[in-house]
Parts: structure tokens; sequence; C-alpha cells
């Protein structure tokens, strides 16, 4: 059977106890043999969770088929396979998003969780699930999950930063030339019988002026294929970016608002970016432009839109996510764009091609099992990034904790005081967090009490060893 993924083996599933009272700082062993230090709210919310007493923590590393993994949303079939082929086979899937307490549930022994746009891991949720070790948003945007909440609880959470690029980019252009094109109006007109042949409103997209607002992965590929088009590109982003072609900058929003006959907004939802384009800025805005937004539905100001649509200072809009978007196929979306016949509505479909599901499968996959089997957090998007080699003729101690002076120098104080030789440590931090990976000779027997002692050290967020 495989095992080696997460360390200690042996504990009692779902139990948890205090440690002895050497051990100083109260750790709560969950399962897979990470040990999880309980305070405040945690350890209130995990005292249903710590009732058992007497769970064993052996020196055996865990079968992968115990650890279990959870996929929302119709996560692809690569990231299955993957899983599988490197031995993780307790795996459940579900087709759509779950909220509230049915999530809590579902997510209070999972080890690790795969989810898209739709899941939210708020920190509450997040409290629920104690015995977590990692989280895969198999998409682009994060902002579902608390990133702080999980940093806090020592969880790295993971995602896809290239690999529906190219399907919200190709997607972008299309709708550039559709709304220029007045292809909505026509559309609606041809399925109600009509027959409008009329050229008014429709030009080429030749020559015309795409304003892009975010000029990163997504941007900057949209950029590109514009161009082929013989689009004019400007755009506009708060870091400095290597203009690609003929793009030019923009020095403010503003300046690229006043511009643009198309404005395509590609930025990440942050506290900056909510409400970027509200009534002021559409009113910035050339008469008759038109506005595409596959980023993030809190970006824009959906009431000042549709006001700006029905009054025609907008001759379009395509808009791919909204500020509330349905958890599923069963919910019924509402908006006030619905029924506006210069209006695209797509659901959040940006990424759905079948060529980015099973590229971000694979990719978010092989990261989990990199975390998991060997404590690599590279490309984490919470976490210090860690690079490791392949954890194969070492023991290796994965310590997780908050980054307050003294916590290293007891980390290498007990390795030293137990006699134990360091052949390689790997140390990140950040403001917050510390992760430091310590790998010693292979099958050395660091005993019950050493591990106990290395969890303890104050600061500690989670501790686990890979054997
Ligand atoms: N509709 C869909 O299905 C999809 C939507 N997305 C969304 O697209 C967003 C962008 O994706 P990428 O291009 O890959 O991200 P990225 O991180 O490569 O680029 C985002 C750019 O926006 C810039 N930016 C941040 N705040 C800004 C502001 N206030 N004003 C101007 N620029 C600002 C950043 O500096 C960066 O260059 C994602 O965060 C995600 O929310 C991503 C994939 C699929
Ligand atoms: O495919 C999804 O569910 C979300 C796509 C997206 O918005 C992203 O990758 O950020």
């Amino acid at each position: 059977m495989a095992t080696g993924a997460a360390g200690v083996g042996k504990v009692i599933p779902r139990a948890c106890r205090r440690a002895s009272t050497d051990i100083g700082d109260s750790p709560c062993f969950s399962g897979q043999g990470s040990m999880i230090p309980k305070t405040g709210a945690a350890r209130q919310s995990g005292r249903r969770a710590c009732r058992k007493k007497g769970s064993v923590v052996s020196n055996l590393s865990l079968p992968k088929d115990k650890i279990r993994i959870v996929l929302l949303e119709n996560i692809h079939d690569t990231a299955v396979a993957y899983l599988q082929s490197r031995g993780y086979h307790n795996i459940e899937r579900l087709k759509g998003a779950l909220d509230g307490d049915a999530l809590i549930d579902k997510i209070r022994d999972a080890h690790m969780i795969g989810i898209r746009s739709r899941t939210h891991l708020t920190r509450e949720v997040l409290d629920g699930a104690e015995k977590l070790l990692t989280v895969g948003c198999f998409c682009i945007g994060t902002n579902q999950v608390d990133l702080d909440a999980a940093k806090e609880k020592g969880v790295p959470v993971f995602n896809a930063p290239y690999s529906n690029t190219r399907s919200v980019a190709e997607l972008v252009v299309a709708e550039a030339i559709m709304l220029i094109r007045g292809i909505p109006q026509r559309n609606w007109g041809c399925h109600e019988g009509g027959w409008d042949k009329s050229a008014d409103g429709s030009h080429e997209v030749r020559g015309k002026t795409l304003g892009l607002v975010g000029y990163g992965h997504i941007g900057s590929q949209v950029s590109v294929l514009a161009e082929s088009f013989g689009m004019s590109v400007i755009y506009y982003d708060i870091v400095e970016k290597l203009a690609i072609g003929n793009a030019r900058p923009c020095d403010s929003l503003t300046a690229l608002l006043e511009q643009a006959d198309v404005v395509s907004l590609h930025v990440p939802d942050t506290p900056e970016t909510r409400g970027l384009i509200g009534a002021n800025e559409i009113a910035a805005m050339k008469q008759g432009a038109h506005l595409i937004n596959a980023s993030r539905g809190l970006v824009v100001d959906i009431d000042a839109l549709a006001t700006a649509l029905k009054s025609e200072k907008l001759a379009g809009a395509a808009i791919d996510v909204f500020p509330k978007e349905p958890a599923s196929a069963k919910e019924i979306f509402e908006s006030p764009l619905r029924g506006l016949r210069n209006v695209l509505l797509t659901p959040h479909v940006g990424g759905s091609t079948v060529e980015a599901q099973a590229g971000i499968g694979r990719e978010v996959a092989e990261k989990l099992v990199k975390y998991s089997d060997d404590g690599s957090t590279l490309g984490a998007v919470n976490f210090p990034e860690v690079a490791l080699p392949q954890q194969a003729k070492v023991t290796r101690f994965l310590h997780i904790h908050r980054n307050v002076p003294g916590v290293m120098s007891q980390i290498n104080d007990l390795f030293s005081r137990h006699d134990i030789n360091i052949s390689g440590q790997y140390l990140m931090t950040d403001p917050q967090v510390g992760y430091v990976v310590v790998d010693v000779q292979k099958d050395l027997k660091a005993g019950e009490g050493f591990r106990k002692a290395l969890a303890a050290i104050p600061g500690t967020l989670r501790f686990r060893f890979l054997n």
C-alpha cells in the first residue's frame, strides 16, 4: 500500500488530545500526524473533536488511502487521474458547490479540498476542517478563500495561475467583436422572428481602441489577440508592465476610459478593485462605448452599468461575472442586466473550456501531491514558498509557526539536544508565518517525545513529518 504522504499514522481518526504536560503548548493531534496547537476560538470549536482520549502517535507513515480528498464543483478527470496515479484513492467528487452547514459537514474530515470559484472557504468553514492540510483552487482567482485564516491555520492554498488564461482571452476578443458589431441585439431580433439587416451600429473592430484594465496574464494575452485583429490596444495597470506588441500604457484609469471604444477588465478581486467601475467611471467613458467584465463581479457597480445601458450611454456590455452568482444550476440567476437587448450574459464561463479544465486539473493536483508527499509550497498563494528536493532518502520534519523571534533557535536547539544530525534545512518566512523543513537521516527514530516537543515549541501552528 502506498504510504508516506503526510507523516504519522496510527492516529485514531477524528480524535485529538491534549498533549501531556511536558509539552507545554497544548497541541492537538489531528489525523495525518499533523499536530495543530489550539488557541482561542479554534480551541473552543475543537472541544468536540478533542473529546476522544488516548490516541496513539506512532512512527508509521499514513497510508495514502486514509488521506481524504474532497473535490467540489465538477473538477476535471485529469485531477483524479493524477491523484490516483500518485497513490491517492480516497477521493470524493461532487458536481456542485456547497455552502453553510452542508459544506462544513462535507469537509470536516478532509485532508485536502479542491474547489473552483463558487465554494466559499470562510474562516468559520475552515475552523470546522480540523484535519485540513491544504486547499487547491482549480482556477485563477482565490478571493473565495479566506487566505489569511488558512495561513493562520498553517494551510497552504494553491491555484492554477495560467491554465485558463487563453480561454478567457479568446472569449473576450470574441465578445469585443460581437459587441462592436451589434450582434446581441440582432441575435435577440432573430429569435423573435425579426430580420434587421441594417448596418447601423455595426462596425469592424479593425482600427478601434481596446482599453485593458489590468495587464497581467489575461490582459496581455487579450492584447496580443486583439492586435492581430487590427485593434489599437491601450492599458492601465497599477504595476509597471512591459507593453507587448504596439500596446501603449495609460497614466491613469480615466485616461484609458476616455479613449477606449471597448473597455475590458482583467483585475483580481481586491479591496481596491471593488467598485472600480462605478457611475463616475462610466460617465468618463466615450458615448456609445462597450464594457466587458470577465474578472470579478464586484469590480463593477452593476446598477450603474444597467442604468448606462438603458440610457444608451454605453452601447453594449458582455458580462461573465456578477456580484451574486448562483451556487448551483438549480438556483435562479438574478441580475438587473437580465432582459437588456444590448448585453451578452454568460454564467462565469471565461475559464470553462475542456482544454483549460484539463490543464487546471493536472496542474493543481500536482501541487497538492507535491505538498503532501514532499512538503513543497512552491506556487502557494498565501504561504512562504519553499521548493524542496523529493523526500526519498531522508526523514523530513515540516514545521509551520508564527513568525516570532526565537522559534528557529528552539527548533535547532531541540535537534541538537536529541543528538539528531540535520542533513538539510529549508526556511522561508513572510511577516506572519515561518515554514521550516528539516531533513535528517532516513528512518531515524525520532521518538514520540521528540516530536511532541517539536510540535510544542511556542508559536507552532502545525507540524508534521514524512518518513
Ligand atoms: N471569468 C473567468 O472565468 C475568469 C476570471 N478570472 C479573473 O481574472 C483576473 C485576472 O487574471 P490574471 O490576468 O491571470 O491575473 P494577473 O494577476 O496576472 O493580472 C492582474 C493584473 O491586474 C493588475 N491590477 C491589480 N489591481 C489593479 C487596479 N486597481 N487597477 C489596475 N490594475 C490592477 C495587477 O497589477 C495585474 O497586472 C483573476 O484575478 C480572476 O479574478 C480569471 C480566470 C477566469
Ligand atoms: O472555473 C471557475 O469556476 C472559475 C474561473 C475563474 O474565475 C478563475 O479562474 O478565477
